[in-house]
């Protein structure tokens, strides 16, 4: 087992891009589970670098769970393969993949002290004494909770639960962790607490996590890269900033940032963007570059924080402004294009720089932050 220890090397996540890779922690190959006719997970595929925080990200249903059951051995798969470190443990019991795991539900023993409940893992495998007595005090230390170790878990509130639960997980130093909705139960401001809190511990220590949520911004703050899930297929494993701004289909546009979508057909491509005639307001609009041919009927996508109201007849498009809602430092604003009948178009801007509502205004992007996608694509 690897020696326990808070100098492990600090890895630091640079902007959006993985943790500095030291091999790989874990792969899945063409992991698949059905039950009857559904088809829970469907040959999913991915590498994980060591010291890596990737999270599985889908509404319910879309195969989150059953995935990250697969890995830590709750649930056998029909096909596949899972290595961790190099090791192939597709057919292991759970105790013998040694993994960490994090649930929604604590877990706790109740009759335990939150010292005892973390010594838990290495009594199990036979530790001395004194270094459980060390180990559980340096990773009591990591999280806080140095002055609760006495406690039993009822006198601890579920924030603290949690971190106790943590600790368990952390103790033993596993190569990777699992945690399936670790702050599902808790309130937004513990919450975002705590996102803060596991993400610093990860880093610190370099540790590898597979992280379940199907809270979008959750992924967003917590990970290095997310695979965005739907009906058990990956539809696109990649970093926040990747999937944010390069959705490689509208489910992934629609799921991160609630894209609106614009129907229109490509007129021709001109350098670094391709110019489409939007089929509600027959107007031209400047998009990134795509390599679909001219003629192409296509979905245009951009996100609401990427629109920004002009002058009317200034942008690609003009429009009434027939709701505005201020949501503390931003305005909602939804938009009826001249000439559709379609959704309204929303924006969110800065508020103080928001539009009211009757407004005559034009709307306007980036060329680069308008995504295309292929008709048949949509949906
Ligand atoms: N034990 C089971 N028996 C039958 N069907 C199951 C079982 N476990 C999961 N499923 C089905 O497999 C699919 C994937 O379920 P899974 O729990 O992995 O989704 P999820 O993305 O984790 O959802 P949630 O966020 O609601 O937990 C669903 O259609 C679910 O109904």
């Amino acid at each position: 087992m690897a020696e326990f220890g808070i100098a492990a090397p600090s890895v630091k996540v640079a902007g959006d891009k993985p943790a500095t890779a030291t091999g790989k922690a874990l792969s899945v190959v063409a992991l698949r589970k059905t039950y009857g006719d559904v088809v829970a997970v469907d040959e999913a595929s991915m590498e994980i670098a060591a010291g890596e925080f990737v999270t599985f990200l889908g509404s319910s249903g879309s195969g989150k769970t059953t995935t990250l059951m697969m890995i830590a051995g709750f649930c056998e798969p029909d096909s596949g393969t899972i290595t961790v470190g190099g090791r192939d443990v597709t057919r292991l019991a759970p105790q013998k993949r040694n993994l960490g795991f994090v649930f929604q539900q604590y877990l706790l023993f109740p009759h335990m002290t939150v010292q005892e409940n973390v010594a838990f893992p290495l009594t199990l495998r036979g530790v001395p004494k004194d270094e459980i007595r060390r180990r559980v005090g340096e990773t009591l230390e990591i999280a806080g909770l140095s002055r609760f170790g006495g406690r039993k878990p009822r006198e601890l509130s579920g924030g603290q639960q949690q971190r106790v639960a943590l600790c368990r997980a952390l103790v033993y130093r596993p190569p990777v962790i699992l945690m399936d909705e670790p702050l599902g139960a808790l309130d937004k401001k513990l919450r975002d607490q705590l996102q803060v809190e596991i993400k610093t511990i990860q880093q610190e220590l370099g540790l590898t996590v597979i992280y379940v949520t199907h809270d979008q911004e959750e992924a967003l703050v917590m990970s290095d890269r997310i695979a965005v899930m739907r009906n058990g297929l990956i539809e696109q494993f990649d970093t926040p900033r990747e999937l944010f701004e390069r959705p490689r289909t509208p489910f992934v546009a629609d799921f991160l940032g609630a894209a609106n979508f614009l129907p229109g057909r490509i007129e021709q491509h001109d350098g670094e963007n391709t110019l489409v005639r939007l089929t509600q307001s027959g107007t031209l609009l400047k998009a990134r570059r795509h390599d679909l041919p001219s003629g192409t009927d296509v979905k245009v996508a951009v996100q609401p924080g990427r629109l920004r109201a002009c002058a009317a007849d200034e942008g690609f498009c003009t429009g009434t402004v027939e709701t505005a809602t201020y949501v503390g430092t931003l305005v909602r604003a939804g938009v009826r294009i001249d000439g559709g009948q379609g959704p309204l178009l929303r924006l969110e801007v800065p508020a103080g720089r928001g539009p009211v509502a009757g407004e005559r205004v034009g709307i306007t992007a980036d060329a680069d932050d308008v995504n295309l996608f292929a008709d048949e694509q949509a949906g």
